[in-house]
């Protein structure tokens, strides 16, 4: 039986939690800043969209909340940078379809579902140091992290963006229905009773209409600082040669 003092050290947990509604710019800043402070990146809607599509796969609808609570338990989720697996395949792009981002709320909404996620992104992060990102990090999931932001931006700057984005990938879509499907899950989001989006008491609210994205890094990084300076330099001394 291991000793109390062959036991690995545990290394604290360090987390950057931003939240805000879809196309604030949050997955595409908090890659940035991880990657800058060389933290790890966490997007918690990946494991959101995973479940989603295996609904969607079986199919299930989200009023069958036994058999998508059991569908969420079973899967296997694993993120890696931008990369996702689920059960093994690479569903990095097939979480990305409109049809996924309009079943999402169902899913969302699920209490069960959450707890399960917002445990694996807890055991995820345990022992790192993690930029996460979603709609519920700071308020629930990470309520005692000392760096909370909640990234915000115009419906139609997010709209926008959301077009250019999917036309990148392919996908012609057209600005208003964007616009139609991203009120609808503003409203789900914004109004769910468990894990709704709400700014934490203590997190500081960032505008990222009209600012680069790498200004909005910059404004983050600054932030960052001020909140764990300690924390970093530990880092910084534990790296010198
Ligand atoms: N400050 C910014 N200015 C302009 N475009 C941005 C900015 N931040 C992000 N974007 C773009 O907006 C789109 C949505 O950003 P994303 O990071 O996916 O948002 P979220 O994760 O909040 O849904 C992406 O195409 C991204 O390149
Ligand atoms: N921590 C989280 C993350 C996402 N979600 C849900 O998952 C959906 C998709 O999240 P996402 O971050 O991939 O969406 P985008 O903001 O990238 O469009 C959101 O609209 C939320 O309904 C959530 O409920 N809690």
């Amino acid at each position: 039986m291991p000793t109390h003092h062959s036991l690995p050290p545990t290394r604290p947990t360090t987390v950057v939690a931003i939240d805000g509604p879809a196309g604030a710019g949050k997955s595409t800043v908090a890659k940035l800043l991880a990657d800058r402070l060389g933290f790890e990146f966490l997007d918690t809607g990946a494991m959101y969209r995973c479940v989603t599509l295996a609904m969607l796969r079986v199919p299930i609808t989200p009023s069958e909340t036994n058999a998508l609570q059991q569908l969420a338990s079973d899967l296997q989720i694993e993120l890696s940078g931008s990369v996702v697996r689920m059960n093994g395949e690479d569903v990095s792009d097939a979480i990305r379809t409109p049809e996924v981002s309009q079943a999402i709320g169902g899913v969302a909404d699920n209490i069960l579902v959450r707890e399960i996620l917002s445990d694996l992104q807890r055991r995820w992060a345990s022992g790192k140091r993690v930029v996460t990102e979603g709609r519920d990090q700071g308020s629930v999931v990470f309520q005692d992290s000392r760096c909370k932001v909640f990234l915000v931006a115009s419906p139609e700057e997010r709209a926008r963006r959301r077009v250019a984005d999917l036309a990148q990938r392919g996908i012609d879509a057209d600005l208003q229905s964007v616009l139609d499907q991203q009120n609808a899950r503003d409203l789900a989001d914004y109004s769910r009773p468990v894990g709704a989006l709400i700014k934490a008491p203590d997190a500081v609210e960032i505008s990222t209409d009209g600012i680069s994205m790498h200004q909005v890094v910059d404004k983050l990084e600054r932030l960052v600082q001020a909140r764990l300076g300690q924390n970093l330099s530990a880092k910084f001394s534990s790296t010198k040669p």
